[in-house]
């Protein structure tokens, strides 16, 4: 068997969370169209016959805010990377920003990652390719380069094939049927985070933190209820909207979600509370899973 860990990053919506998804098979970390949604490092494995990727999908790598819950996730692109076999870096075809000049200075030098670049099915020519990746080659840094697309799952196959040449022999490390190191009540809370993303404004998402309360195995459904966490009232108002209609809407589709991921009928309440300053409460950023 070759067996390993390996690292996904880039900068925040390059695609890392999609390709995961597209590599194990399922729905394992939250995608959006806005950046920055994974918060917590989420492995997701992918065992064939002869050999077995762990995935570590580090949250993207950001600037712009300060803060104990940015640092946290800093930090643990560089930590992620002291431990693992390979590194992915993630770019969008055609784009080489000062953002993704600034992880690869991040990679530590012994490493050489490989580049994927993402995207590609957004290229309406493969000419306009040619010189963007005769430019990534002149980098070489990188051990090897694959373009694919992971929304359309196209070109996947050449770069699973390479990965898994280049990990380490050694023995199971999960279940084969083992697809992530999560609980399903960590996979309940981001199916609610995934909501907040879709269904809210470009800053309360990020302000709002959910716990998953009770989590119960009943007769005929799940019984789950969680609490979303917000910084001040305002945004308690907003989260909840016109007699509740907001909260109402995230909480039937993710319900939906919920009951697809479970395979079984799910009920879940959902609840507002302010508390604040909860991002730089470091006892309750733990409950959450961020490790300092
Ligand atoms: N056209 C196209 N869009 C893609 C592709 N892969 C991902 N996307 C879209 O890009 C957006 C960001 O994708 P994510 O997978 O959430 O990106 P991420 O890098 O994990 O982002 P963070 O979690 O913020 O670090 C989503 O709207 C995806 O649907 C692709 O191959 N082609």
């Amino acid at each position: 068997m070759r067996v390993g860990r390996i690292a996904l990053v880039g900068r925040p919506n390059v695609g890392k969370s999609t390709l995961l998804n597209q590599l194990v098979g399922q729905k394992l970390s939250i995608t959006s169209r806005r950046a920055q949604t994974t918060r917590v490092q989420v492995q997701g494995i992918l065992t064939m016959p002869e050999v077995q990727m762990i995935f570590v999908d580090t949250p993207g790598f950001q600037q712009q805010y300060g803060g104990m819950l940015y640092r946290s996730m800093n930090r643990s692109v560089t930590d992620a990377l002291g431990t693992v076999d390979q590194v992915v870096m993630v770019v969008e075809a055609l784009r080489w920003t000062p953002a993704d000049q600034a992880i690869l200075l991040q990679i530590p030098a012994g490493i050489r990652p490989l580049l994927v670049i993402n995207k590609v099915d957004r290229v309406a020519s493969s000419e306009r390719m040619i010189p963007y990746l005769q430019a990534r080659q002149e980098e070489t840094r990188f051990s090897a380069i694959f373009p694919v697309s992971a929304l359309q799952r196209s070109c996947l196959d050449p770069l699973v094939r390479y990965l898994g040449q280049h990990l380490p022999e050694g023995p199971l490390q999960y279940e084969p049927d083992q697809v992530s190191d999560r609980t399903e009540r960590f996979f309940v809370g981001e199916f609610i985070r995934e909501q907040l993303f879709r269904q809210l404004g470009d800053e309360l998402p990020y302000a709002t933190a959910v716990m998953i309360d009770r989590y119960v195995q009943e007769e005929r459904l799940i019984r789950i209820e969680a609490t979303l966490l917000v910084d001040n009232p305002g945004q308690k108002a907003i989260l909840i909207g016109q007699q509740g209609s907001r909260l109402k809407a995230i909480g039937t589709a993710a319900r939906l979600q919920i009951e697809k991921f479970l395979e079984s009928k799910v009920y879940l309440g959902l609840w507002v509370k302010v508390k604040s300053g909860w991002a730089e409460d470091g006892t309750l950023l733990k409950q959450l899973g961020h490790d300092f």
